[in-house]
């Protein structure tokens, strides 16, 4: 077994007799601490020699304080350099802001799930003018992908969360049964994909009710994506501030998840009342007042009425530490998904169609919204 180092870095076998020692061993030792320096695509990329093969750069700079040593590294090799770990293991240290967004974004997979639909749609479209589409359908599909594609990251944290190991790693009496285990996972599943579609599809709706803020919206989009198929950033969709507005505004009038639940743990006075402990205290979320069933997005670009909005004015994510934990994930998702979607489609009121607002659970339309979908060729 590799245990040790020879004065000059190269690696000692001991503590077993060299007869012992299967050659397939050493070969797979040899191919491990060899594979990253002479045949790993990884090698090509800038970075400074490795010279122990156990230590690797911890012989080295890695001994500094982190930022030193990736500041080093940055000054030295650029936005992307390589370096090593224990065992010789390959790590990357990302300094360049188009690196550092594109891995920590989640835009481009909301974009990539925009331009599914966007093909889609224009399969179904197809040498006709227009095509009447019941929107609601495909797009639960998408945000459902959306849901699969970032699943990774979300298992990940799913796991830190409620991960098998870590929850028998808990006494008994604070352990979660596999049921509800399952049960999160379901919540995140639903809370993650029937919030995102329903808000699309309203926000679809309402902007074939009303074609000017419709097409308010396209020219806005169309001044950063210059061509249909193009993949914008995180910073690219935040200069949008119309379609900002739009979400907002769709969120204002239908609130995805209307009532806000909670119970009282103990005896409370509220404005004189007695509440007892476990009463349940229902928010409703729905827009008030004489101008709220106004779809004015504009309304979000008056610095008054920005000044009076608050964490109890505006609740569709609720507040509190129960809040909805993927606030600002369906922030982007909405958002991207409708710029390549605006960018790519015109939409028109089917006249004498007609649906209902679903009165309990997610504010869905029912039975879908159907609108009449054209391609935007240019
Ligand atoms: C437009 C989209 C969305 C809206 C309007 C929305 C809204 C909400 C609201 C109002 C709550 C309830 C909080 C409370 O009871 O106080 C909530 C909870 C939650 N949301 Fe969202 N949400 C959206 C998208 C998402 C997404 C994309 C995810 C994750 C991928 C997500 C994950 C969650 C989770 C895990 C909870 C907590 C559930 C619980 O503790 O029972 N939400 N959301």
């Amino acid at each position: 077994m590799i245990n040790s180092l020879s004065p000059n870095g190269s690696i000692c076998i001991s503590h077993a007799p060299t007869a012992t020692i299967k050659s397939s061993e050493i070969q797979m030792e040899s191919f491990v601490l060899h594979y990253p320096l002479y045949l790993s695509p990884l090698r090509k990329i800038p970075g400074p020699p490795v010279n122990n093969f156990i230590l690797a750069h911890f012989a080295s700079f890695l001994n500094q304080a982190v930022g030193d040593a990736h500041d080093y590294l940055a000054k030295k090799y650029g936005g992307i350099a390589r370096y090593h770990g224990l065992f010789n293991k390959p790590h990357i240290s990302i300094s360049d802001p188009k690196l550092v967004q594109q891995v920590l974004e989640m835009v481009p997979t909301f974009v990539q799930a925009g331009h599914k639909l966007r093909d889609i749609w224009i399969k179904q479209i197809g040498n006709k003018k227009e095509e009447r589409i019941t929107i609601i359908a495909i797009i639960q599909k998408i945000t459902l992908d959306v849901i699969g594609l970032v699943d990774s990251e979300l298992a990940k944290a799913y796991r830190t969360l409620f991960g098998v190991k870590e929850n028998e790693s808990l006494p008994v009496y604070e352990q979660l049964t596999h049921e509800e285990l399952v049960s999160q996972v379901v919540i995140l599943l639903a809370a993650g994909h029937e919030t995102t579609s329903t808000a699309l599809s309203w926000a679809l709706y309402f902007l074939a009710k009303y074609p000017d803020i419709q097409d308010c919206l396209r020219k806005e989009v169309l001044d950063v994506f210059t061509d249909r198929n193009h993949f914008p950033t995180i910073d690219e969709i935040d200069q949008l501030k119309y379609l900002e507005c739009i979400f907002k505004e769709t969120l204002r009038i239908v609130p995805p998840v209307p009532l806000l639940r909670r119970y009282n743990l103990k005896d409370e006075i509220m404005n004189g009342h007695v509440i007892p402990k476990g009463t349940p205290l229902m928010i409703s979320i729905y827009a008030r007042g004489d101008d709220a069933e106004n779809f004015n997005p504009s309304r979000w670009l008056d610095p008054e009425i920005k000044s009076k909005i608050s964490n109890t004015h505006f609740l569709p994510f609720s507040a509190g530490p129960k809040n909805c934990l993927g606030m600002k994930m369906a922030h982007f998702e909405l958002k991207s998904i409708l710029s390549v979607i605006i960018r790519n489609f015109e939409f028109r009121l089917v006249e004498g169609f007609t649906f209902k607002k679903k009165l309990s659970g997610f504010a869905k339309p029912i039975p879908g919204i159907d609108l009449f979908v054209s391609k935007v060729d240019y």
